[in-house]
């Protein structure tokens, strides 16, 4: 398992070893033991499965307020995705930064991202299969979400104007939430 750290704390990604052979490819996709090692310690317990048809398909930003925040083990198992985490850590020297990585079926990277931090992705080819684990349960009436081209977080998605959710067109800029609902 490959560690790489990115410049918002504790966004880390991740390369699980792959051993091709002749019939394909076999990986340990995770591993509680593995990630110990690392000194990432996380109890997930939910898997979620998106699939997006069509190219240019933008979830996010997402985050679950309070008590419910979930950390998420994320990672794309068919085609391509811009995946994004931005730190919604009022009080952190990196408030309102992101970063993004591409995530795909070929490159197998993972992405890891701490409680305290909005999440989202853009597919970058049709027929998206994107797959991720959650350290706490999904809660509707916690359920969150940023404007995904906040002009004050000027996250850098590639695209002018993707499909989105009838949800994910009306979420609030950043500087329209009370601090409260962050973290
Ligand atoms: C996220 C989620 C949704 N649902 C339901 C609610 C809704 O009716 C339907 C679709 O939900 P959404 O439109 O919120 O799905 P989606 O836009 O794919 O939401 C996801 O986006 C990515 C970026 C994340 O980071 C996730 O945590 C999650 O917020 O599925 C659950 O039952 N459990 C869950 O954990």
């Amino acid at each position: 398992m490959k560690l790489t750290k990115t410049k918002l704390e504790g966004v880390i990604i991740l390369e699980p070893k792959v051993f091709g052979d002749n019939r394909g490819f076999f990986m340990e996709s995770w591993s509680k033991r593995q990630l110990e090692e690392l000194g990432l310690y996380y109890d997930f317990v939910q898997d979620n499965h998106s699939s997006s048809t069509r190219r240019g398909t933008l979830r996010g930003i997402h985050y679950q307020k309070g008590e419910h925040s979930q950390a998420k083990l994320v990672r794309c198992v068919r085609g391509a995705v811009f995946d994004v985490a931005v730190d919604l850590r009022v009080k952190s020297p990196t408030y309102g930064q992101w970063i993004g990585v591409e995530l795909s079926e070929k490159n197998k990277k993972q992405l890891l991202i701490p409680r305290g931090f909005g999440h989202g992705f853009v597919t970058l080819t049709d027929d998206v299969e994107f797959m991720y684990k959650a350290d706490n349960y999904y809660c509707q009436e916690s359920d969150r979400g940023i404007l995904w081209n906040d002009p004050q977080i000027k996250i850098e998605w590639g695209i002018d104007e993707p499909i989105l959710s009838e949800k994910d067109k009306r979420h609030p800029a950043l500087s329209e939430i009370n601090e409260s609902e962050l973290f």
